[in-house]
């Protein structure tokens, strides 16, 4: 396992803010992943998202955690050993989400799909890359995010983050890491600090990676039902951004 950031201590100080792990898997590891991805897909529909944001779209198929949880026992191991793994470069140790169904996901992303510019709910996400694609980099500006301690999911919180998603504003105030998929590639990164994007895959074999999410334990989430439903469903939702709910405006106490 080759550490490319082997200075890291901390993932969660605010000097990092990601890790990122070569050889985490194998690359017959990451085939024999693929192989069952596969064969669930040839035998089950997995559902399509797409979601027309700008600039970069939110066009991509996801298996979710339920699914997970009941076809794929070797990603559940794969979910707890990254865990531990993480474990060794937090201040403070983190758990799985108590939400299954948003705890461990496969993102398959076709040729033309990619994945909005956000922030994640929760604390910490790992990424594991399984195989190489043409396009498909995942864009990111480590630690950007500034976050208002009385309401992340608050109306003024996505106020403040759709002004720093100006891409001037990315280009002056941030870092920019871009990532290119690889198998057996695992980037550790603290997904409600980083901005970050799926930029378009161009080439025909898909893009699939495993999403794994972690936070201090029982994290609940103010906008759970409505971004799981934008998430990992078809389903036709509010024209509103999912990741924040007006009923957590701290403005609205006043
Ligand atoms: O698929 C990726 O590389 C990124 C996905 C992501 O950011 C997410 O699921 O929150
Ligand atoms: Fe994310």
């Amino acid at each position: 396992m080759i550490m490319n950031n082997s200075q890291v201590k901390f993932l969660d100080s605010p000097t990092e803010g990601y890790l990122l792990v070569e050889n985490f898997l194998s690359t017959q590891e990451c085939q024999i992943l693929l192989d069952k991805i596969s064969e669930y897909r040839k035998q089950f529909s997995v559902p399509k998202i797409h979601r027309y944001t700008k600039p970069i779209p939110l066009s991509y198929s996801v298996i979710d955690g339920l699914v997970v949880q009941s076809h794929f026992p070797q990603l559940q191991s794969l979910y707890q050993k990254v865990n531990t793994f993480i474990n060794q470069y937090t201040n403070y140790p983190l758990f799985t989400l108590d939400s299954i169904q948003a705890g461990c996901n496969v993102n398959i992303t076709e040729k033309g799909g990619s994945y909005r510019w956000h922030y994640d709910r929760n604390a910490v996400t790992a990424l594991l890359f399984l195989n190489e694609v043409e396009g498909g980099e995942i864009e990111f500006y480590p630690n950007y995010r500034i976050t208002l301690q009385s309401g992340k999911f608050s109306q003024i919180q996505s106020w403040i983050d759709q002004i720093q998603q100006y891409p001037l504003i990315r280009s002056w105030f941030g870092q920019k890491v871009v990532v290119e998929p690889k198998p057996g590639l695992l980037l550790v990164m603290c997904g409600d600090k980083c901005l970050h994007s799926v930029r378009q895959v161009t080439g025909s074999s898909d893009r699939i990676n495993i999403v794994m999410t972690y936070d201090i334990p029982h994290a609940s989430y103010a906008v759970e039902k409505p971004l799981n439903s934008y998430l990992y469903t078809s389903e036709t939702v509010s024209a509103s951004d999912p990741n924040y709910s007006s009923s957590h405006d701290p403005l609205k106490k006043f």
